[in-house]
C-alpha cells in the first residue's frame, strides 16, 4: 500500500495549554484533525462552564483562516464541582466531558481530587445527563511505584466507581498497561478508552537504554514491551471500545531537557503519521480509520467527520523544533530528526 486515504480523525485527549503556548499549537491539530477534546488543565484549570466558553472563543480566535476544527470542551473536576455546573455544562452543548485528575497525579493536577467519593453527587449529574467522566487513571500514594500506578487504580478507584454509578459513560484515558485493557474490554459498553500513538510504539527501554531521553517522558509513563503489545493489539483489534486520543501535551524545549523534566511528550503535527506506523507494524492498517476517525464520534454520541485525508508511504525526516510560545521558545516533538514512513499529504471536503 502506498496510499491510504481515511475519513477526518478526531483527536479524544489534546493539551492545548492557553495565550502564546495554545497560538503557536493548535494549527498543528487543526491541520490533521476534525475535533478534539481539549483537556482543562490550565493554571488556573477550567472549572466551570463560563471558563470553558470563553477558553473555547480564545482556540477559534487563534485557528488558521478557512479552518474548520471544533474544539470540544471538558470541565476539570474538583472535590467541589456541583451537579448544578454539570447542568450547566450539558446544557451550553460546547463542554463535552468532565475530567477526573487525582490531585498530585499529572502536570497541574493540584487542585485535582483528593477522595472520589467527594464528588459522587456531581458524579451522579454525569451519569443523568449522559455526560462521560474522563479520567487520569493512577494513584497517587508515594508508596505506590510509578510502573504500579495504573494497576492499582483500576482496583482501587475505577471498578468500585463502576459500581457506584453502573450507568456512568467513562473514558480511561491514555491507558498504558494490559491490565488497563483487559479491564476496558470486559467493562459494559458505556467504558471505553484512549491510546496514545506513543504508548502504542514505544517501551521504557526507548526513554531509559543508552541515556535518558526526556522527551519520551510522560504519564502515565511509557511502561515494559508487553504491555505495549497489548495496547497495540487493543488498538488494532478493531473493538470500538479503544480510540486515538494523543495526549499531545506541549512543553517547552527547556522544561522538558531539564534536571527536573516535565511530564509530556509533543505529538500533535505528527500524530496520525505515529499512528499509521503503529498500525502497520501490526499489519492493520485497514483498521486505522475505525480506530481514528470512528469509534470515537460514535462513543460521544457525535457524528462521524465527512471530510477526508490521504496519507503517502513517503519517508520523511520530522523537524528538529517548532517556535513555541512568546520569546525565542521551541518545542521538540517526540522522535525529532527521525524518520517516519508515512505522510499526510491532503485534505478534500467530501461535498460530492
Ligand atoms: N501526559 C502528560 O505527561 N502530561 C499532561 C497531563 C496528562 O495528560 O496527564 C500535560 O498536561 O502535560
Ligand atoms: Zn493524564
Ligand atoms: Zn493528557
Amino acid at each position: 500500500m502506498t496510499q491510504l486515504t481515511l475519513t477526518r480523525p478526531d483527536d479524544w485527549h489534546l493539551h492545548l495549554r492557553d495565550g502564546a503556548a495554545m497560538r503557536s499549537v493548535v494549527a498543528h491539530s487543526a491541520r490533521q484533525c476534525g475535533r478534539a477534546i481539549i483537556m482543562p488543565n490550565l493554571k488556573p484549570p477550567v472549572t466551570t462552564t463560563e471558563q470553558a466558553l470563553a477558553y473555547r472563543e480564545r482556540i477559534l480566535a487563534a485557528l488558521p483562516e478557512d479552518s474548520g476544527f471544533e474544539p470540544l470542551m471538558t470541565l476539570y473536576l474538583t472535590d467541589d464541582t456541583t451537579p448544578e455546573e454539570i447542568e450547566s455544562a450539558k446544557a451550553s452543548g460546547v463542554v463535552h466531558a468532565v475530567k477526573l485528575y487525582p490531585a498530585g497525579a499529572t502536570t497541574n493536577s493540584a487542585s485535582g481530587v483528593t477522595d472520589i467519593r467527594h464528588c459522587d453527587a456531581a458524579i451522579e449529574a454525569l451519569a443523568r445527563v449522559g455526560m462521560p467522566l474522563l479520567v487520569h487513571g493512577e494513584v497517587t500514594r508515594p508508596s505506590i511505584d510509578i510502573f504500579d500506578r495504573e494497576a492499582v487504580f483500576i482496583d482501587e478507584v475505577m471498578a468500585p466507581l463502576l459500581t457506584r454509578h453502573p450507568s456512568l459513560k467513562v473514558v480511561f484515558e491514555h491507558i498504558t498497561t494490559r491490565d488497563a485493557v483487559e479491564f476496558v474490554t470486559a467493562a459494559p459498553e458505556n467504558v471505553a478508552a484512549t491510546i496514545t500513538a506513543h504508548h502504542l510504539l514505544f517501551n521504557r527501554n526507548h526513554m531509559l537504554v543508552g541515556g535518558i531521553r526526556p522527551h519520551y517522558y510522560c504519564l502515565p509513563v511509557l511502561k515494559r514491551a508487553s504491555h505495549r503489545e497489548a495496547l497495540l493489539a487493543a488498538a488494532t483489534s478493531g473493538n470500538p471500545k479503544f480510540f486515538l486520543g494523543t495526549d499531545s501535551a506541549p512543553h517547552a524545549r527547556g522544561d522538558k531537557e531539564s534536571a527536573c523534566g516535565c511530564a509530556g511528550a509533543f505529538t500533535a503535527p505528527v500524530a496520525i503519521e505515529l499512528y499509521a506506523s503503529a498500525f502497520e507494524e501490526a499489519g492493520a492498517l485497514e483498521r486505522l480509520e475505525g480506530f481514528a476517525s470512528h469509534f470515537g464520534p460514535d462513543f460521544y454520541g457525535l457524528p462521524r467527520n465527512r471530510d477526508l485525508i490521504t496519507l503517502a508511504k513517503h519517508e520523511w525526516t520530522i523537524p528538529a523544533s517548532f517556535p513555541y510560545g512568546d520569546d525565542d521558545q521551541t518545542i521538540v516533538p517526540l522522535m525529532a530528526g527521525e524518520h517516519l514512513a508515512w505522510r499526510m499529504t491532503s485534505a478534500e471536503d467530501d461535498d460530492s
